[in-house]
């Protein structure tokens, strides 16, 4: 008589993020409305809504760019809210943020761009940082730019420079705001192929907002779906297309908002 042994394994995944009852204003304008949500690691999660809806704002609750109203927004299990700026900076060092903008300063070199979080936050010796600026760089695919300015660039290639500045600290999170806007479908689903390597080589966890329905499918591990400040969804992709959820199936029927 055979003797069967089942062994079923459960892996608990902790949060990266834990987000708890988030409301954000500005004024008296309520932007986020008790948005409570996780983001888990080596995850790319995509915040989805129409303009105005409040996905910037939610990122920038989250950084502390903006201080919410109330809520708790923890990272690795620790409450941020409550921090002081020397804490806070701790945390700081371990996030990227890609700026909707790109946000690269035009009045020097994209050498000296990445340059300026490695002389903030390391005292780490020239030459070193000369090499992480030429990894990062290459990693970008955008090793020619090193000693080029914003203006001689294209849309695409300050986009690939800025990233290689959000991810000089090696971050392990990282945030981008809106990455393919303003570029061609081409030099978009290149910025997508850079994040999912980032994800797959680095291990990071991603948090992107975007609009694009393309890049959605091409990275999306997890979306959030945000309308007039609550959150409407979150989970996979496929979960959403089935959650027969009217605003959902518009957007993914339509390929916008
Ligand atoms: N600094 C600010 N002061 C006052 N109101 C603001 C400010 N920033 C954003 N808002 C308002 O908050 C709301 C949400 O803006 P937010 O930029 O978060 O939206 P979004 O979903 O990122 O939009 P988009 O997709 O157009 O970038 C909007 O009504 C906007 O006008």
């Amino acid at each position: 008589m055979g003797c069967y042994f089942q062994l079923t394994l459960f892996i608990i995944m902790e949060p990266v993020i834990s987000i708890r009852n988030l409301i954000a204003k500005y004024g008296d304008l309520t932007v986020l409305d008790d948005i409570s949500v996780d983001i888990f690691p080596g995850e790319i999660t995509v915040i989805l809504g129409s303009s105005g809806c409040g996905k910037t704002t939610l990122l920038k609750n989250i950084l502390r760019l903006v201080e919410p109203v109330s809520g708790s927004v923890k990272f690795w299990g620790e409450e941020i809210l409550d921090l002081d700026d020397v804490q806070m900076e701790k945390i700081l060092r371990k996030l990227g943020v890609l700026f909707q903008s790109g946000a690269l300063l035009n009045s020097i070199s994209v050498y000296e761009n990445i340059s300026i979080p490695l002389e903030l936050h390391t005292k780490l010796p020239r030459p070193l940082i000369d090499r992480i600026i030429q990894v990062k760089l290459n990693l970008v695919n955008l090793s020619e730019a090193l000693y080029k300015y914003p203006s001689e660039l294209s849309g695409g290639m300050k986009k690939r420079a800025a990233l290689a500045r959000a991810i000089a600290l090696d971050p392990q999170i990282l945030f981008c705001d809106e990455p393919s806007a303003g570029l061609d479908p081409l030099t978009a689903a290149y910025l997508d192929e850079l994040i999912l390597s980032l994800k797959k080589q680095l291990k990071m966890t991603i948090v992107v907002v975007t609009h694009e329905l393309a890049s959605i499918h091409r990275i999306a591990d997890k979306i959030i779906f945000l309308e007039e400040g609550k959150m409407l969804f979150n989970g996979t992709l496929e979960e959403a297309k089935k959650a027969g959820i009217p605003q959902i199936d518009t957007f993914f029927e339509v390929g916008r908002f």
